[in-house]
């Protein structure tokens, strides 16, 4: 867990305002979240004329993370600046390449609200959908339609260079590697008929076969991955690999396994790396059928939320916390009527936001092994057999190791305790030269 970290809110249009309202009452319980919320999409459009503004622009570039509700809606439609526009071009300002879209039951329960039959669903487990999120089709060169002509027409391109397949691709494998034993693969295209669905399947097939083979891979037609989506789900378990518009719709469909498209969240990441600033959002539009009712579920954002915790702001406790706040919602029947409740927003985030509240007061996030580490060395904790970081503490020392790289810190520091004596010389370690680079290891000057 870092010591602060900045999250941008964008609720956006329809039910996006009420949605995030009640992720941003789980961030509020962590003081060292801080949030600055933003416009964007249509109300950014109604009130600068433009769907990505440039204030929201920089706020999003310094930001450890971003919730978004959605964006969209019949107001703007036809508009020559649509409220889509804003999400996208700020998908693209930060290369958010990989949009990650689990599929999964966020409580048992949901086995038995999906429209599903029992035995469909039988073997099913999670899918997660990994979807290219800025090239293809939604970023190709555009020709609207015309009607002043005889014979209209409009045309959309879709053009993938190799680089950006073999991005997500390791991504994707990355993903796959972190179960034990590696969760399947399976790239979804349509090669039988699109040159940029060939190139996809030579690139992920190659890459796969010579970086990953201990990774199962498959590969599957989006039209028959389509089908059994719904026939036959445990066909899609593990990772499935795809680009931006068979992602787009293949999520939605697979919404239905759980029983909403309410239910499901989304991470959009730069990278598994930390240090770029990720997106989240659910995967369900502004739905304005139900704006402004309280109908809509909140569900989708707030898994987001944990979403957010664990792939930017480091707190894979606190997400399992907000998971489990879920669970124990909709296991308690407290479900807004896409489930075939009868809770408002409202109602399931105040449930949800006093689970994880209640959760954090009576337990205790388990310690890292570096934190275990310090605590036994500790001498008197305020907080016996506990550190957390920030905490400023004396430890009983053992060895000190020092390498050319710590030294100079720490030089700084001896010089402002007065150059004490090191405790005790013999258990006193400096490492030189720890660290070569293997391009220069041959050098004469390196082996002295
Ligand atoms: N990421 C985004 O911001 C997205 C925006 N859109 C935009 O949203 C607008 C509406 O699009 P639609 O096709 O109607 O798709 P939609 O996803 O907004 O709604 C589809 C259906 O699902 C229901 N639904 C969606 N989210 C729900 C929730 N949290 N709780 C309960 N029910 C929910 C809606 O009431 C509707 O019946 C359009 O302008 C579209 O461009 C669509 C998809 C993604
Ligand atoms: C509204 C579009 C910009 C994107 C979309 O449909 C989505 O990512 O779900």
């Amino acid at each position: 867990m870092s010591s602060s970290s900045k999250v941008v809110l964008l609720p956006g249009d329809g039910i996006g305002p009420e949605i995030v309202a009640q992720a941003a009452r789980i961030l509020a319980l962590f003081p060292h979240i801080s949030t600055t919320t933003h416009l964007v999409g249509g109300a950014a459009i109604d009130a600068t004329g433009s769907p990505f503004p440039d204030t929201t622009r920089d706020a999003v570039s310094s930001a450890d993370a971003i919730l978004l509700g959605a964006v969209g809606g019949p107001k703007w439609e036809g508009q020559a600046v649509r409220p889509e526009q804003g999400l996208l071009a700020m998908r693209k300002h930060l290369d958010l390449f990989a949009n990650i879209r689990p599929v999964f039951f966020p409580a048992d329960k949901c086995r038995a609200l999906s429209p599903l039959k029992p035995e469909t669903l039988a073997g099913f487990d999670k899918s997660i959908v990994v979807r290219e999120l800025v090239s293809g089709i939604y970023f190709g060169a555009r020709t609207e339609a015309n009607y002043s002509v005889s014979e209209v027409e409009a045309h959309d391109q879709m053009t993938y260079k190799q680089s950006e397949i073999a991005r997500i691709t390791h991504l994707a494998a990355h993903l796959a590697l972190a179960s034990n034993p590696p969760e399947p693969v399976t790239l979804v295209d349509k090669a039988n008929v699109l040159a940029t669905s060939r190139l996809w399947r030579k690139t992920v097939t190659d890459i796969m076969a010579q970086s990953y083979p201990q990774i199962p891979f498959s590969t599957c037609l989006v039209d028959a991955a389509a089908m059994h989506m719904i026939k036959d789900p445990k066909k899609l378990n593990g990772i499935v690999l795809t680009e931006n518009l068979f992602g787009d719709i293949l999520s939605d469909e697979a919404s239905v396994i759980p029983g909403s498209l309410g239910l499901m969240p989304s991470a959009s990441l730069a990278g598994l790396e930390k240090g770029k600033p990720g997106l989240y959002e659910p995967i369900h539009g502004s739905a304005p059928d139900i704006a402004g009712q309280g109908k809509a579920n909140p569900i989708g954002t707030i898994l987001s939320v944990a979403m957010m915790f664990r792939y930017s702001l480091n707190m894979p406790w606190e997400a399992e916390l907000v998971e489990e706040a879920v669970r124990a919602a909709i296991d308690a029947g407290t479900v807004t009527a896409d489930l075939g409740g009868s809770a408002t927003t409202a109602a399931v985030g105040d449930l949800i936001v006093t689970l994880v509240e209640a959760a954090l007061k009576t337990r205790r996030r388990p310690m890292t092994i570096c934190e275990k580490i310090l605590t036994d060395a500790a001498i008197g904790l305020q907080a016996p057999g506990n550190v957390t970081p920030g905490d400023m503490i004396c430890v009983k020392v053992d060895w000190t190791l020092a390498s050319e790289l710590t030294w100079k810190g720490m030089e700084k520091t001896f010089d402002q305790m007065g150059r004490p004596k090191i405790h005790d010389p013999k258990r006193f370690w400096l490492a030189i030269d720890h660290t070569v680079d293997p391009k220069i290891m041959h050098q004469r000057s390196r082996r002295r």
